[in-house]
């Protein structure tokens, strides 16, 4: 089964499922927890007032950029909002003891949710590291044991659960966007990557082109061979589309025996010579009974004044010509 290609931008991004919490944390801090920092900067506790009111800043500040650029990455909340945090977090511990040591444990969870692992493990480790001199000097030493416990236990138990949740949400994304039978991309994602490739374009007068491909006779494979043999040759068409690809392109099954490449930074004449070494390789591969499928292909280079569906029919038109001049043809 073919391999989903995920660019260096997807596998850095957090999962969607992320995007939700912490837009859900905002709420719950907006409602719980701002009214408290409220409260004691009224009662002139400014330290206590401004801790909360930081932390507040940075869920709220993550939350908003994630509704304007959804690839966040936790380097804002890490370099930047955690530290004036953790500043302010050892002031507390000087200044009123045990108490400070309480507003660990809420941001101890928070930062699992904000910052990727291992920013959240680096920064939940210096949170303990930097309030450890004041916990060894203020505490006995079986009493500060048991404040480790603890720091560490919250922190590792969130980090836990916060890894199962990604993980989980990880799978079911993956599954949602491919083709169980090739493990090729369907077409969930379809108008987002060629709307993205289309804004590339104009962005930068990148060449894209699509290519859409179609097996040639496929209903004859399924019906002298069986389905099954129909099955094991959509999957070796696929792997070897996906292989014949970059990484940065997108390879769809659309369905049935169609397929669609948006080949980035691919000019006609690029895509051409692409189809038809596709086309030459198909030809050398072996599949069961002597099957010898063969290829349609239908090309069509971006057009900043078509819009992504009209691109689209663009190649499917000249891939009908490809099946109406014979099959096992290249248009564009
Ligand atoms: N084995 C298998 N067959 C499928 C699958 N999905 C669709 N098909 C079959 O694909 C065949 C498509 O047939 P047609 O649309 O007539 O196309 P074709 O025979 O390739 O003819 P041209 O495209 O005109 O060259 C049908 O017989 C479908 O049943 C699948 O997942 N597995």
């Amino acid at each position: 089964m073919a391999k989903i290609k995920l660019t260096t931008d997807d596998k850095n991004a957090m999962p969607i499922s992320m995007h939700k919490i912490i837009h859900r944390l905002a709420l719950v801090l907006l409602i719980c927890v701002t009214p408290f920092s409220i409260a004691n900067f009224v009662q002139g506790d400014f330290l206590v007032g401004g801790l909360i009111f930081i932390i507040c800043c940075c869920i709220f500040y993550i939350s908003f950029n994630m509704n304007s650029q959804r690839q966040y990455k936790g380097n804002i909340a890490f370099f930047v909002l955690m530290p004036i945090a953790y500043f302010l977090m050892y002031n507390l511990l000087v200044d009123r003891g045990i108490i400070g040591i309480l507003w660990c444990f809420p941001t101890l969870v928070v930062v699992n949710f904000i910052m990727q692992q291992r920013q959240a493990l680096i920064s939940n480790t210096l949170l303990i590291v930097i309030l450890s001199p004041e916990i060894l000097s203020q505490f006995d030493p079986s009493f500060a044991l048991r404040i480790y416990g603890t720091l560490i236990t919250v922190g590792a138990l969130s980090s836990l659960f916060v890894n199962v949740i990604m993980d989980q949400q990880n799978k079911l994304h993956k599954l949602a966007i491919t083709d169980p039978l090739t493990g090729l991309l369907n077409r969930l994602t379809l108008e987002e990557h060629i709307s993205l490739a289309i804004e590339q374009h104009n962005r930068t007068v990148t060449p894209m082109t699509l290519a859409s491909i179609d097996i040639d006779h496929f209903k004859l494979i399924n019906d002298q061979h069986g389905h099954d043999v129909g099955d094991k040759v959509l999957i070796k068409i696929a792997e070897l589309l996906e292989t014949r690809t970059r990484n940065v392109d997108k390879v769809y099954r659309l369905g049935g025996e169609e397929f669609l490449i948006v080949l980035f930074n691919a000019n006609l004449q690029n895509a051409r010579a692409f189809a038809n070494n596709v086309q030459q390789e198909l030809s050398k591969l072996d599949f069961e009974y002597d099957i010898t499928p063969t290829l349609s292909i239908g090309l069509a280079e971006v057009d900043k004044e078509k819009t992504w569906e009209e691109w689209l029919k663009h190649a499917d038109e000249n891939l009908y010509q490809a099946k109406e001049s014979g099959r096992n043809q290249v248009i564009s």
